[in-house]
This record gives structure tokens, C-alpha cells and sequence, in this order.
């Protein structure tokens, strides 16, 4: 490597737009104070540029990253055996490479202050411990020699950024933060310096690590803190958008704390500065254009915007999507949209697949559904997130965001007052905050989300815009079909709910325990607390997708004359669309059908209507009958997909559930059915499952795939079978832009073509 395996055309990328003017130093000399005086910078100006070995030897690091190492005694005795042609260049460009600092300086004899410019570069630095690295840079805490101050100093090696033409992130970051320096909320830059191997970008330091670290160590953030962050952040993008610059990275990784735990967005590196329009505004303010599309392909799967995946654009609006994701994920945890990898995360985001924890609080959940919006025109703006009324008592104006101390950070823990609805304003009171918010709400579209699937027709398959969960706490509803538990209802899609219920038995609880009904619920119908009343608000109050609602056609039989059974009726019709869930209830608020209701959350409920007062739910064993059914595939380890006239798939978290469907189906294909335990069965499924998962691995990232030609997660499996060689899902997700991004616009544009044809085939 070396710089002679670079073009002079690289040399001139590198080395120009890196070398700050002394006009932009200038702007900084106030924080170059520190580091040099007088005669240090004259003596240091003659100081060697570190040997080759410490800074122009390739990396160890598989992606070829450039790290200093700690300029110690090691250093030295490499340095004695360097030959002279290598020190010749050092000292090159420890002179072509430092940065040229405007530094004020007191004449001693006339007491004068004057400006001196003096150079500073990699030797007036003690490097220490590593801060972090990123997809194409390692950040490294250094120590100014003579003042003792801390900085974070971002390494990137040239070489690195050539083979992965990188060159222009790095000026791109350049540009923007130099646009950006002194914005509250902003990391600041320094300044940049280089030698022959390496790029150094001086930073601001940030002592408390990085948002995501604070999550995670907290588990979630209470809306106290969720309020504090949410504000800096929100405040910090307007500025950022402001002056013309889209960041197109938001997450948790890329936001920064500083030393009094505030807010420092970083990392602009796909960062999309805009040109300055033509303005006749008075204020003589510049003006861009923040609905200028842009086609790259960069974010964070996790965080990316689904116009970026649907329709291939971004405008400013991208940044206000990863704000919802990261305010989601501050009181759940975790990110709204995460797969097992990448591919599936697209698939989610893209359907804005997404449901609220349990007990999520009511005004935060609010304001996530108005910013995980398909649509980005739907999206809430700015200056409308600034005025929701989770914002209430936050004055963006006086700069109170910025200057007020942290809260006590608390993980979230649901409370009475979370779960309170929305207060309501009437239309008159147009003066309060609270008055504009509201109708600014009234005002928005809600979008509803969409169901997880749709590319069959033949699939029953509605979305619903559930309304608001009130589930106080976290509960297990266990229905008792004669002995057997049968589907385990969990009010979460919580890990450790699953992964409890993937390692333990089932608890069997004597009777059905309804979840808590939502007073607002109660009031409207006290009609009746029957068992089926129950369930229509139940259904009403889930923060889920319906799936699947269809009638059935039941037939039960005392227990011990023989096993009972529901079908599956083909001629009933299926649901459309929420609304006609209620028309399923009769006035006296009961259901009049039978029916199959599977939603994404693994609540496959069965709702059986009781046809002899004798007979109780609970001591009801129940069996699934599929009309000519020709085929039931595993699609992955929540996804069932029963071939027939009417095929559907069935997703449920619930494993227990999917087995039972499995097997039962399987057995009205004529497989002799297998005696009903359910220990037995989750010991079968639990092996079916890790066979599966060990296939599925050894496919590296790739979604699993069962036959050619089947769907797979809405898709056609040629779609996907490719393209996923490179990344490891790792718990920090990685930069879009760090990866082949043709892989992933390829495999969407493929993915879209094919479903296109398949719905032009199904309606043939
Ligand atoms: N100023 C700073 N102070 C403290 N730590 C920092 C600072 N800048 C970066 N880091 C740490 O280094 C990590 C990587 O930095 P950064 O995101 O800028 O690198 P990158 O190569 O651009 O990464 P990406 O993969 O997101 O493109 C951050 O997540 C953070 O933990």
C-alpha cells in the first residue's frame, strides 16, 4: 500500500478538501488554543511525521482500517529502523499533512494580541484507547500534549477508502460538519489532519458513549428521559435540516453524549447536503429544498425509510422516520422494525410491520403512529412533532431543550398515568399548545397499517388499525380446552414472554383470565360481560394485525364422544376489513359467527360460541379442518403456509399454535394423528424447529427458503436466494452504505418485478 498506489487524481480528493482554509480554521481558533503555543508549533512544525510502521503499515483489521497506535516507546525503536527514504517522507508530510491553525498570540514585548498560524498534526496528539469504530474509520480518544485535553480523533486509511471508494463520504462528512460547526446538538470538528497512510478527523469528545449504549443499559428509557432525548434529537435534526443538510443515518450508534450527558449527532459521512436556493425571503435566511429527492441507497436497515425501499427516494423527511424508530425504541427497548436479517427487516419496514409493547404509553404511541407513516407526506413535520403533545411542557424556543440537566435516567415502567388516552381540547381553544397540537392531529391522516403479507390473492389476509392496548400489565391468558392448554395469549411480543414460553411448560390456568378491559370500553357497552362481548374488545384493543378473521363452521361433541371440531368454512366469507368485525356482533353485543381469528402476535384465537349452556369453553378439545388442504409448508419458524383453494398463511409467535395447526392439518391430509400431549408437542416442534434453524444458518443471511418457486415471507424465493454474502447480523446495526447497496437495490427491484407478475398471474 502505500501513497504510490494512489492517482495524483485521489491525492488531490484527499489532501484539498481535508486541509481546512485558514478562513475555516479561523472560525476555530478559540478551541486551538489548547494544544500549541508559540514555540511549541515552531519546533513541532519541524517534528517528524510517525514512522511508516505506526501509521502507514497496513492494518491488521480485516476491512483494512488505519489505527495509530499509542505513540510510545515501541514507537521510538521502530522509528530507528526506518531508512532514510522512509523518513524523508515522513517528514514530508508531517509538513504537507498537519492542519494550519489561526492561533491568537500575546507579544510579550508589546502585550499586543496578534494571529499566528501555526501547524498541527499527528504528533501534538497522545493516542489512547479506541472509542469506537464504524464501517470505515476506528475513532480513538486523544490527548492534546500541552493542554491535556481530551478530543476524539476519527481514523480512516486511505487506502481503505480508495479500494472501497469511499473518498467521497469522507468529504462529504467533511463539508457538512464544517457547515454544521457550533450547532447545538452537532459533534464539532476541529479540524483535519493527515500523514502518508491516514485521514484524522479531530472531534469534539463524547465521554458517555453513544445513545444506543444508554438503552441498553437501561433496557428502555421512562418518557421523562424519552421526553429530554426525544427533544434534543428533534431540535438537533431541525437545525441540521436548517441550514440544508439531510442526514440520512439517524440511530441510536450515531447519537452521541457529550459530558453532560446531551445530545451530539455525528457520523455524517451519507449525509445529503443540499444546494442553496434562490430565496426572496426578507430575513435574508438561505433556502433549500428538503423535498429535493435523492436516490442513494444509505441508512441503517433498522432505520431506514420505506420510501427508500418502495418507490428508491429519500428527501429530509428520511430523518423524521428514524426519529419515530428511535423514539419507539427508547420506551419498548428495541427497534420497531428487526428481523433476523436485513432482507426481512426491508420486508418489514417496507409493510410498516410494526406493534407497540404492552402498556407503551399512550401520548408517546401517539405521536410514533403519526411518524411511522408510509407515506412520507403523512408524516408529521418538525414543526408539528415540535407541537404534539408529547411535547407539552418542552419550550423548543428558549433554548431550555439545551440548557436544562438530564433526568434521572429510569428504564420505563407502564403506570397508571402512561395509560391515560389523549386529553381532549375543544375546537375553540385555538391559543394553547395544546389546542394546536390537537387539531393538528385531528388534522393528520392516520394511515392504517398494513397487513405483514399480501401477494396472494387467495390469502385472508386484513390489516387493522387496532386501537389503543390498556394492558396494565403483562399477563398470561391460557384457554383451557379439556386438559390440554391450547394457545397461550401473551400481551407482548416481548422476547423473554417467548423465550419463557419456548423453555418452560405452558402454565394451565383454571379458567380464562380476560385481559383488562379499557374503561373508555367499559362505559360504552356494559351490556354485557359475556365471554364473547369480552373478545370483540379484545379484538378491538390489539396492538396487532389481524391476519386472518374467518368464519367457521363448528361442530362440537361432548368430549367423550370423539374429538370436537371447527372447519374452516370456505363459502363464508372473510373479513375485509376491521369494521367488519363489528358486524359480526350482534346488538346485543355478541359475536353471531364462529370464528378463526390468527393475528401476527401468536394470538390464534379460536372463538367458539357456545351452543348449550352445559358446556363450557374450556372443556372443549378443539381441532382445525381444512377443506382439501394439499399442502402445509413450514415457511420459517412463525409462519405457516396451508396450500388449497384457499391458501393462507398463519403467523403466530406462538409455537404451540403452530403445531397444533401443523399437525392437525397434516392430519386431515391423512397422517395418522399423534396422541395430544403438550409436552410431546413442543418437544417435536422444538426439534422440527432446530432442524430448520440449522438448515436456515447454514444459509448464512439468506431468509429461509423451502422450494424453489414457493413464497417465502411474501416473496417469491428466487428473489432472495442471493445477495446477503456480506455482513453479519451483528446487535449494532450496520450502515447500508458500508455494503454492496446493489445487492440490496437489485434484490428489491427483482422482489418488486415478481410480485408484480405473480398478482398479474393471480388475477388471470
Ligand atoms: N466524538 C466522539 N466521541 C466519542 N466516541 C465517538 C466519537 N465519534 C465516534 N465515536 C464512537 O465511534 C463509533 C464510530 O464512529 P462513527 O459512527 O463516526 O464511524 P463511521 O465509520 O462513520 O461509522 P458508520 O458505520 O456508522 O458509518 C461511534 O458509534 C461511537 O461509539
Amino acid at each position: 500500500m502505500g501513497s504510490r498506489s494512489l492517482t495524483e487524481e485521489d491525492q488531490a480528493v484527499l489532501t484539498k478538501p481535508l486541509q481546512p482554509t485558514l478562513a475555516e480554521h479561523a472560525q476555530t481558533e478559540h478551541y486551538c488554543r489548547p494544544f500549541v503555543d508559540e514555540e511549541d508549533s515552531q519546533s513541532r512544525s519541524k517534528l517528524q511525521a510517525p514512522p511508516q510502521g505506526q501509521f502507514g503499515e497496513r492494518p491488521s483489521s480485516s476491512i483494512g482500517r488505519s489505527t495509530p497506535l499509542a505513540n510510545d516507546d515501541a514507537g521510538t525503536q521502530r522509528e530507528m529502523s526506518l531508512d532514510s527514504s522512509m523518513k524523508r517522507r515522513r517528514d514530508e508530510w508531517a509538513e504537507r499533512g498537519a492542519a494550519k491553525i489561526v492561533k491568537d498570540v500575546i507579544d510579550p514585548t508589546t502585550g499586543e494580541l496578534t494571529k499566528h498560524v501555526v501547524k498541527m498534526g499527528i504528533n501534538d496528539f497522545k493516542f489512547g484507547e479506541e472509542l469506537g469504530d464504524g464501517s470505515y474509520s476506528s475513532v480513538i480518544l486523544a490527548t492534546a500534549r500541552d493542554s491535556g485535553k481530551k478530543y476524539a480523533v476519527k481514523v480512516l486509511s486511505k487506502e481503505y477508502l480508495i479500494r472501497q471508494k469511499k473518498v467521497k463520504y469522507v468529504t462529504v462528512e467533511k463539508m457538512a460538519l464544517q457547515r454544521l460547526n457550533g450547532t447545538k446538538g452537532i459533534i464539532r470538528l476541529f479540524f483535519t489532519f493527515q500523514d502518508e497512510a491516514s485521514l484524522y478527523f479531530l472531534l469534539e469528545y463524547a465521554p458517555h458513549g453513544d445513545f444506543l449504549g444508554l438503552i441498553k443499559k437501561y433496557g428502555s428509557l421512562n418518557e421523562e428521559c424519552a421526553r429530554y432525548y426525544a427533544s434534543q434529537i428533534i431540535d438537533a435534526v431541525d437545525s441540521l435540516h436548517a441550514i440544508g443538510i439531510i442526514h440520512r443515518d439517524i440511530k441510536p450508534e450515531n447519537i452521541l453524549l457529550d459530558k453532560g450527558l446531551k445530545v451530539k449527532l455525528t457520523d455524517f459521512g451519507t449525509a445529503k447536503i443540499l444546494p442553496e436556493e434562490p430565496s426572496d425571503s426578507a430575513d435574508g435566511k438561505p433556502c433549500f429544498d428538503l423535498y429535493a429527492r435523492s436516490k442513494s441507497f444509505v441508512g441503517t436497515a433498522e432505520y431506514v425509510s420505506p420510501e427508500l425501499l418502495n418507490d428508491s427516494y429519500t428527501d429530509s423527511r428520511c430523518d423524521i422516520w428514524a426519529f419515530g424508530c428511535i423514539l419507539y425504541q427508547m420506551v419498548a427497548g428495541k427497534p420497531p422494525f428487526k428481523a433476523a436479517n436485513e432482507y426481512l427487516t426491508f420486508q418489514k419496514v417496507m409493510k410498516i410491520q410494526y406493534v407497540f409493547t404492552a402498556g407503551f404509553p399512550q401520548i408517546t404511541k401517539d405521536l410514533v403512529k403519526k411518524l411511522l407513516v408510509k407515506e412520507p407526506n403523512d408524516r408529521l413535520t418538525i414543526e408539528q412533532i415540535k407541537g404534539h403533545i408529547f411535547f407539552l411542557n418542552v419550550n423548543f424556543e428558549n433554548g431550555s431543550v439545551w440548557d436544562d440537566d438530564p433526568p434521572e435516567i429510569q428504564p420505563y415502567r407502564v403506570n397508571a398515568g402512561a395509560m391515560k388516552p389523549l386529553p381532549k381540547v375543544s375546537e375553540t381553544d385555538t391559543t394553547s399548545k395544546l389546542a394546536n397540537l390537537q387539531l393538528a392531529s385531528r388534522n393528520h391522516t392516520e394511515t392504517t397499517p398494513q397487513a405483514p403479507i399480501a401477494t396472494s390473492q387467495d390469502r385472508s389476509v386484513i390489516s387493522m388499525t387496532a386501537a389503543t392496548a390498556a394492558f396494565n400489565k403483562d399477563y398470561t391468558v391460557q384457554p383451557k380446552f379439556g386438559s390440554q392448554p391450547y394457545a397461550s395469549l401473551r400481551s407482548s411480543s416481548n422476547h423473554t414472554d417467548r423465550e419463557k414460553s419456548q423453555t418452560k411448560p405452558p402454565k394451565v390456568h383454571a379458567s380464562l383470565s380476560p385481559p383488562s378491559i379499557p374503561t373508555a370500553l367499559k362505559e360504552k357497552d356494559t351490556r354485557s360481560r359475556s365471554s364473547d362481548t369480552f373478545w370483540s374488545y379484545y379484538l378491538q384493543s390489539l396492538d396487532e394485525h389481524v391476519l386472518l378473521v374467518k368464519e367457521v363452521q363448528v361442530q362440537i361433541l361432548a368430549r367423550d364422544s370423539g374429538s370436537p371440531s371447527i372447519s374452516l368454512d370456505p363459502s363464508a366469507p372473510n373479513c375485509k376489513k376491521p369494521s367488519d368485525i363489528d358486524t359480526l356482533i350482534n346488538d346485543s353485543g355478541k359475536f353471531d359467527k364462529r370464528m378463526l381469528v390468527i393475528t401476527n402476535l401468536g394470538r390464534g384465537l379460536v372463538f367458539v360460541k357456545k351452543t348449550q349452556k352445559t358446556r363450557k369453553e374450556h372443556d372443549l378439545q378443539l381441532e382445525l379442518h381444512f377443506n382439501q388442504v394439499e399442502k402445509i409448508n413450514l415457511i420459517h419458524d412463525q409462519m405457516l403456509q396451508i396450500e388449497g383453494p384457499n391458501t393462507i398463511f398463519i403467523a403466530c409467535k406462538e409455537r404451540k399454535i403452530l403445531m397444533k395447526i401443523w399437525k392437525l392439518v397434516n392430519n386431515e391430509m391423512g397422517t395418522k394423528p399423534t396422541v395430544a400431549s403438550p409436552k410431546l408437542d413442543h418437544k417435536m416442534f422444538d426439534k422440527f424447529i432446530s432442524q430448520k434453524m440449522q438448515t436456515t444458518r447454514k444459509k448464512a443471511q439468506a431468509p429461509p427458503v423451502l422450494e424453489s418457486g414457493k413464497l417465502v415471507n411474501g416473496l417469491p424465493s428466487s428473489c432472495i436466494s442471493k445477495g446477503f454474502e456480506e455482513g453479519p447480523n451483528t446487535n449494532r446495526p450496520t450502515s447500508l452504505q458500508t455494503r454492496s447497496s446493489s445487492n440490496y437495490s437489485k434484490l428489491l427491484a427483482r422482489s418488486a418485478q415478481m410480485r408484480k407478475s405473480m398478482a398479474r398471474t393471480n388475477e388471470k
